[in-house]
């Protein structure tokens, strides 16, 4: 039986895709770079926002990524709800889980004050046992570390774990943690990813959580 599922944020949760590319847009055209049509960035979010702009200007030295880094979070921080909505079926999903008594956390590569502000807007009556974001001196997913913040402020048996997530990061995240992992289609990336980075599940709609939940039971 499975008693805390790990969400990942970004392309799981919720869809951020158009604020992200928004603002990594903005910081562009601050320093006169050039701009990329949003579904492009479908393939640039995924390792933090720092990756984000070095994928985005990759030419860039590391004095122009801080700069565009400053520039982005700038206008993250006011229109990071502008477009961002959770996927259908999301809400019903969590709440579900809140009424059967399984724990849910959030592992995301979104920066920690974003991840918080965000999680808590679109979820206010979940309540997350934890909800990790990228933090400064912690290297980002795939590097497992997230997942054992997660397991020290909610200690549970790694094979009552869940980790939910959208692209192979998230996968190859889960499995240097040794949980076992579900893949989504509705994220930023094509189903190839998650088979590639063997994801253990793979589903296309919220509801198929629950059940693959519930066969565990
Ligand atoms: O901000 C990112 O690069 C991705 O964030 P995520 O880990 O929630 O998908």
């Amino acid at each position: 039986m499975k008693k805390l599922t790990i969400f990942d944020l970004d392309g799981t949760l919720l869809n951020t895709i158009y604020d992200l590319g928004e603002a990594c847009n903005y910081a562009l055209r601050k320093l006169g770079f050039n701009q990329h049509p949003i579904p492009a960035y479908n393939y640039m979010v995924g390792n933090g926002v720092r990756k984000l702009i070095e994928r985005a200007q990759p030419d860039a030295d590391v004095k122009i990524v801080d700069e565009l880094l400053e520039l982005f979070k700038e206008y993250y921080d006011i229109h990071c709800m502008d477009d961002t909505k959770p996927y259908t079926g999301i809400p019903e999903l969590l709440q579900e889980l809140t009424d059967k008594g399984v724990a849910i956390a959030v592992a995301s590569n979104k920066y920690q004050e974003a991840a918080i502000r965000i999680v808590k807007h679109y979820f206010p009556d979940i309540p997350f046992v934890s909800i990790q974001g990228q933090q400064d001196g912690r290297p980002t997913k795939p590097d497992p570390s997230i997942v054992f913040s997660i397991l020290t402020e909610h200690p549970t048996p790694k094979s009552e774990v869940l980790y939910i997530g959208d692209s192979g990061v998230d996968m190859e995240t889960a499995r240097r943690a040794c949980v076992e992992s579900v893949g989504v289609s509705w994220g930023f990336r094509p189903i190839s990813e998650l088979r590639n980075a063997l994801a253990d599940n793979i589903v296309s709609s919220p509801s198929e959580i629950l059940k693959l939940l519930s066969d565990k039971f």
